[in-house]
Order: structure tokens, then C-alpha cells, then sequence
């Protein structure tokens, strides 16, 4: 569960990105986190993560309060960027090994996760390539498997998707459903509404920093009494005209 409490980030020039902000992502489901550019998803997601201090406020994972206890926070979740242009100098092997160190994976069970994901994600034999050769799609994959590979509770994914080819989506979706139904905690950015739709139990929808909506999509169509699709109510609740 990640417990985000009446949250704030100002930045020079933006105060208020996020604004007193209040959401539960409960375990279970697959939580979907929309909003236009800029609402504040990114900026959010970098809070919850401890790569941004927070201005106002606390976040909560499994108990663990990322700035108060980071270090154990740190080690439940794993976290896909909306940027995969890390650690270009080493080669993807080196990364998964480096990763696999920091959370104390053993050898046979990174070497067996390494060669599986890997495989599915058809990245197996560019392993010994430098990341930054690799697309902007292997490398998404090559930190979706580091991810992966220390099992953690809770999935944080800064649209995961964007950039993947169809079978490495279809994967990752079919991954995030099932670690969802195992009782863990799925969480996602997305433009893509149509993949939302198809995809998450919960949406939660935020525009200048404050949250406009959380529930489900049914839920959602009896508040705003309506048959419109999420794009159509997505749309309306953002419209700032
Ligand atoms: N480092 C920063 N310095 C100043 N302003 C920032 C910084 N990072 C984010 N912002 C501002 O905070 C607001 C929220 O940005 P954020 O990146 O969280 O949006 P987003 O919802 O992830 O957008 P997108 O869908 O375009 O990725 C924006 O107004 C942005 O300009």
C-alpha cells in the first residue's frame, strides 16, 4: 500500500506543482495515474520514490516512510523511469549484476530471472552490448528487468509502456496483472487511456497538482452520472476553459 498525505512541492517559479495532495494506492489492483503534461505525475512519482524532497507532508510504502526510513522504503519497491537513459556506460549484464548486488539477489536465482525476462523480452543476446546502444525500448526493457529481478512488493512505473513493441507490452501488462493479483501493489503513469481503461481496477486523475478524481471506472461514471468513455471524462475534467 502506498499512503501519499496531504503532499506538497513547490518549485522556483511553480509553486504548488503538487498541491496538499491525498491518495491511497491499496495493494491488489493496478492503480493508473493520469493527467495532462505538467499536472505533476512525474514529479509525484519522484516523491514517492525519494529522488525529490517533499515540500509539506508524508509518503508511506508498506509502512515505511520514504524520508524518514528511505532505506527500507528504498528496498520494497522497484521503480521504471519515464526516462531509461541511465547507465549508458555499462553494459546491460553489468547493470542487471549491479542491480542484483544492491538488493542481495543470489547468484542462481539472478541467473535464472536474468535469462528468463531477458528471453521474453527478446534483449537475451544484447546483454553484452553497451546500454547505449541499445533503442529506447531495450532499454526500457533492460530496467524493467532489473526491476523484476529483486521481486519487490510494490511497482512504481512512470509510463512503462511508452516505447515498448507490441509483445513487450502485451508482457508487461500480463506481469503487472499478475503481480496485482498476487496482493502487491501496482502503480502506473500513462497517457495512453485506452490502456488504462483495459488495464487498471483504479484511476487516479490529477491536474495542477491537486487530485480531480480516484476509484474505479464504474465508480467514475456514476459520480459524473454518464456512459462516456474515460477519454471523454478525462477530457471534461481537465479542460481548464
Ligand atoms: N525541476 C523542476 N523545476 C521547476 N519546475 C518543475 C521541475 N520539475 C517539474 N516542474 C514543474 O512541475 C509541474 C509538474 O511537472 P511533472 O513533470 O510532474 O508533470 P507530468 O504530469 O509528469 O507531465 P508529463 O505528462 O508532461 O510528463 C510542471 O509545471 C513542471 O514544469
Amino acid at each position: 500500500m502506498i499512503e501519499i498525505n496531504n503532499v506538497s512541492k513547490n518549485f522556483p517559479g511553480n509553486n504548488k506543482a503538487i498541491d496538499a495532495l491525498n491518495l491511497t494506492i491499496p495493494d491488489g489492483k493496478i492503480v493508473g495515474f493520469l493527467g495532462p503534461n505538467g499536472a505533476g505525475k512525474s514529479t509525484t512519482i519522484k516523491m514517492m520514490t525519494g529522488i525529490l524532497p517533499l515540500d509539506g507532508g508524508s509518503i508511506v510504502l508498506n509502512g515505511f516512510d520514504i524520508e524518514k526510513n528511505p532505506l527500507k522504503a528504498k528496498k520494497i519497491f522497484g521503480y521504471v523511469p519515464d526516462q531509461p537513459d541511465m547507465f549508458l556506460r555499462l553494459k546491460g549484464i553489468e547493470y542487471l549484476n549491479f542491480i542484483a548486488d544492491i538488493f542481495d539477489v543470489s547468484k542462481e536465482v539472478r541467473q535464472e530471472r536474468i535469462e528468463i525476462l531477458t528471453k521474453q523480452f527478446d534483449i537475451y543476446n544484447a546483454l553484452e552490448d553497451y546500454i547505449q546502444t541499445y533503442s529506447h525500448g531495450m532499454r526500457q526493457k533492460v530496467i524493467v528487468t532489473g526491476v523484476l529481478i529483486h521481486d519487490p512488493d510494490i511497482w512504481i512505473l512512470d509510463e512503462p509502456l511508452t516505447g515498448l513493441d507490441p509483445k513487450s507490452a502485451y508482457m508487461l501488462k500480463e506481469m503487472m496483472r499478475e503481480h496485482a493479483n498476487k496482493g502487491n501493489t501496482v502503480f502506473f503513469s500513462s497517457h495512453g487511456l485506452e490502456v488504462v481503461e483495459q488495464l487498471c481496477d483504479e484511476v487516479a486523475i490529477i491536474n495542477k497538482g491537486k487530485l480531480l478524481f480516484y476509484g474505479t471506472l464504474q465508480e467514475m461514471r456514476e459520480y459524473y452520472h454518464s456512459d462516456k468513455s474515460l477519454e471523454q471524462v478525462f477530457l471534461e475534467l481537465t479542460n481548464d476553459e
